[in-house]
């Protein structure tokens, strides 16, 4: 028994949210039988990551996230407003050249409702924040053998319909499904990240056969039982559409200057705590955790089921936590092996996925050629 969960219930993953609450309060000596059952589920040895480019399309962004740095105000001289096309071609180019298989591209939400944005898309000739967004994604296809993930935040129905045309594998954080965090810091003015809103978007994303990547943001003033509700939210959402390919359990890192300066990261137990229950949860789905955000405590996350390492660029910074570097590779492949595990590289889009439920065509020949060049 760890608390009061029978070892054999949570062999098996399917806990009630009481039982998941109590593994997330684990200590002492159950933390560490904890970890043992969780590491035991991980499929094989490997442990993937994705060699990417990260580019962000704007930093303008409808909501002020108490925890984000990224956004920028849209008279902030400075800021992105819509970037240059030529330079992103010449930017992912350059990538191929590093050898990256994945162009990610992650920026600010809805922010064709900001004037400036609304200029500037007129001015390139486009009506709207999405057919921008399909621009570059084509675009990235036609000059580079790369493959586009998309991170824009909530989309419409419609707008996913038709950016999965020109893109492997799209995602958004579900953040936490509380409605408790509208009214504090974190979401207080962020319409998009009310948890409506977003299991929709999850949830069309489902309807629409898009290979999804979504996760949890842990230290953002939850409770163990907001995490656990969050954590069945997604279960919730993969038993009936089956298209989530990874769940990201990020930990929140405090930036000088953000409304939630002073709110205290999590504690490397609750992350311990947390990648363990979900890999409980999602035997066959990969736990992701960021390594630039862990620098200095990645390994431990291999032994209590993580299974990648998401995307690492070799190139880009990540925009969102700009003070925490990418570790090098060969950096992720000796503290892997270490533990005795593999460092493999994979595509934004995940093998199960790879046929024509979720691709068309072109994009299934495309990734199916990408899949070659892997070791
Ligand atoms: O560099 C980052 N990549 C992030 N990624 C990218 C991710 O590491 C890879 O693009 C995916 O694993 C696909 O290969 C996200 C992708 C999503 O769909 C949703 C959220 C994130 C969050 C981040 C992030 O904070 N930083
Ligand atoms: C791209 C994703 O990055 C996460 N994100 C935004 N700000 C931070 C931060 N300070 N620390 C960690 N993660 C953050 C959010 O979960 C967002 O959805
Ligand atoms: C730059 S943050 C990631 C994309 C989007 N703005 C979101 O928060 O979901
Ligand atoms: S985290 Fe994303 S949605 Fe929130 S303010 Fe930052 S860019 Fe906007």
């Amino acid at each position: 028994m760890i608390f009061n969960v029978s070892k054999s219930k949570l062999e098996k993953g399917n806990l009630t949210k009481d039982e998941i609450i109590s593994l997330l309060n684990t200590n002492q000596n159950d933390i560490i039988d904890l970890m043992a059952i969780a590491n035991s589920k991980r499929e094989n040895n490997n442990i993937t990551y994705s060699k990417n480019i990260f580019i962000p399309l704007t930093e303008i962004c409808r909501n002020y996230c108490g925890y984000c740095t990224f956004r920028k105000d849209p008279n902030d001289k400075n800021a992105i407003i819509l970037k240059d096309k030529t330079e992103i071609i010449s930017q992912l180019k350059n990538a191929e050249i590093y050898g990256c298989k994945e162009a990610l591209f992650t920026f600010g939400e809805q922010a064709d409702q900001e004037k400036v944005v609304k200029i500037a898309l007129k001015e390139k000739g486009f009506e709207n924040m999405n057919e921008y967004i399909y621009d570059i994604c084509e675009s990235t296809l036609k000059n580079t053998k790369l493959l586009p993930h998309t991170n824009a935040g909530v989309l419409s129905y419609e707008e996913m319909k038709s950016l999965k045309e020109v893109n492997v594998s799209m995602g958004m954080m579900l953040e936490n499904s509380s409605d408790r965090l509208r009214i504090i810091e974190a979401h207080i003015n962020s319409p998009g990240k009310d948890p409506k809103v977003r299991i929709d978007t999850i949830a069309e994303a489902g309807r629409l056969k898009i290979p999804y990547t979504t996760g949890i943001l842990i230290g953002i003033g939850e409770t163990k039982e907001e995490i656990a509700d969050s954590l069945l939210t997604i279960k919730n959402l993969n038993d009936k559409y089956g298209h989530i390919q990874e769940i990201i359990i990020q930990n929140f890192r405090s930036k000088k200057g953000i409304p939630m300066e002073k709110n205290p990261e999590p504690s490397l137990l609750d992350m311990i705590r947390t990648v363990s229950v979900a890999k409980l949860l999602f035997a066959d789905i990969s736990i992701q955790v960021p390594p630039n955000l862990n620098y200095e405590t990645n390994q431990v996350f291999l032994l209590c089921g993580a299974d990648d390492w998401g995307g690492i660029s070799p190139i880009t910074k990540d925009y969102v936590n700009p003070d925490s570097p990418w570790p090098e590779v060969d950096h992720m492949r000796n503290l892997t092996k270490d533990a005795g595990l593999n460092l493999k590289e994979r595509l934004p889009i995940y093998n199960k996925y790879i046929n024509e439920t979720y691709l068309n065509d072109e994009l299934l020949h495309r990734t199916l050629e990408l899949k070659k060049s892997l070791n």
